[in-house]
């Protein structure tokens, strides 16, 4: 696909009949909808195989998964840039009987690469609004408030071609989100961008999309940024979607071992199960065993734990008291230092567990190779 093609899935050439378009997405309850779609070329079958996903106006979506799931494949689709099989909507019309140009007009993909026109700047963003018909007068005012929000404005009579990764990355959100479009599409929006600024980007990514009320879908395997952007999760491996969660339940709740490992839970232990009286008896791979009383989906190979469920009994801080918490004994291997907590890897049988607790929870006696306590509740056990 040409450059210049893959330019217009954000800007196009016609400008009638946009604003009688827009009303009609108005009442409709899904910026997208896919119903069964499905990617193949004439090497690979299911690059993508959907059964179901739909976008809601203004929700925030971030997706997951390990390199070749079919990420940018998902967004390439949903830009109408991607032959297909299958039911596509988008803002309630049925892609394939629609004006493609004017749906794609409501929507804007960044792509994962710079893809910027031999030109300044200014022109690049400015050509966006030209495409889509906005008024001349408007168009300095609004190329420099998006240049602005993030970052560029000193970039604006500078070659596209002469500016840094970074800045080029920069500039190329900012032609994404300059003409307002009602669904965003993101690939890796902040790869090539510098730690510092990183937070501050998608911050305002997000800001700027609530503010117009826009859905966005998400692509990024920096784990941060979907914590601060997104409230809703996908996880795909090899095309299909396997959770569709709030971010929160993804995150705590993951799936399946594959999702826990994405999503870097820190401690996935195998395990085994028997029924008891009241609920289960755990048996984890390193000895430890506790009582379960919640609901456990069988059949199950593991138990997940995060860090931040367990506590350390130490002399300066005491495990608060929960009925049927689990206390382990074990070796310090190591202290990772981070802002105000502490990652903790503590050898319990064959096992090393990762405990992550707050800087001010822990004292002098816990160092490298001491004897320490560690307690969880069996609560905050999710077993996959
Ligand atoms: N036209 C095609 N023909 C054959 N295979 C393809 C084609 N397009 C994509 N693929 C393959 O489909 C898989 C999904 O590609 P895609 O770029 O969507 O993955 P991704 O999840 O975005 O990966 P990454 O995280 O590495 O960017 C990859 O294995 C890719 O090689």
């Amino acid at each position: 696909m040409s450059k210049i093609t893959r330019l217009k899935s954000f800007v196009n050439l016609e400008s009638s009949a946009v604003a009688q378009q827009q009303n009609l997405g108005s009442i409709n309850q899904y910026v997208l909808n896919m119903r069964q779609v499905k990617v193949n070329s004439k090497t690979r079958k299911n690059i993508l195989s959907i059964d179901n996903f739909a976008v809601r106006p203004g929700e925030l979506v971030a997706v997951l998964g390990p390199n070749g799931a079919g990420k940018s494949t998902l967004l390439r689709t949903i830009n109408m840039l991607q032959p297909y099989c299958g039911e596509m909507q988008l803002f309630g019309q049925d892609v394939r009987n629609a004006n493609q140009t004017l749906l794609r007009r409501r929507s804007a993909l960044v792509f994962q690469e710079t893809l910027l026109l031999d030109d300044t700047v200014f022109n690049n963003v400015a050509r966006v609004l030209q495409f889509r018909g906005v008024p001349k007068h408007q168009i300095k005012h609004r190329v420099y408030t998006v240049l602005e929000t993030f970052g560029c404005e000193h970039l604006a009579h500078r070659q596209a071609r002469a500016l840094s990764g970074g800045e080029g990355k920069r500039v190329c959100i900012a032609c994404g989100l300059v003409a307002d479009a009602e669904l965003l599409l993101l690939d890796e929006p902040s790869a090539s961008l510098d730690v510092a600024i990183r937070p501050q980007i998608i911050e305002k990514i997000r800001q700027w999309a609530q503010a117009r009320g826009a859905a966005v879908i998400l692509v990024s395997h920096n784990f941060t940024d979907i914590l601060h952007f997104a409230d809703r999760a996908i996880a795909l491996f090899d095309g299909c979607i396997v959770q569709d969660d709030k971010l929160e339940t993804l995150i705590r709740r993951p799936a399946n071992q594959q999702i826990a490992r994405l999503v870097g839970m820190d401690n996935i232990i195998k395990c085994q199960l028997q029924p008891n009286k009241h609920g289960y008896l755990i048996k984890l791979a390193n000895s430890i065993e506790f009582s379960y009383f919640g609901e456990v989906k069988t059949p199950i190979t593991a138990c997940c734990l995060s860090g931040d469920a367990f506590y350390i009994d130490d002399a300066s801080y005491s495990i608060p008291y929960q009925s049927g918490m689990v206390t382990i004994e074990g070796r310090v291997e190591r202290i990772v230092r981070g802002i105000g907590t502490r990652t903790i890897r503590v050898k319990v049988g064959e096992e090393t567990l990762t405990a992550r607790v707050p800087r001010s929870d822990i004292s002098d006696n816990v160092y490298h190779n001491a004897m320490i306590k560690l307690a969880f509740n069996p609560k905050d056990a999710h077993f996959v």
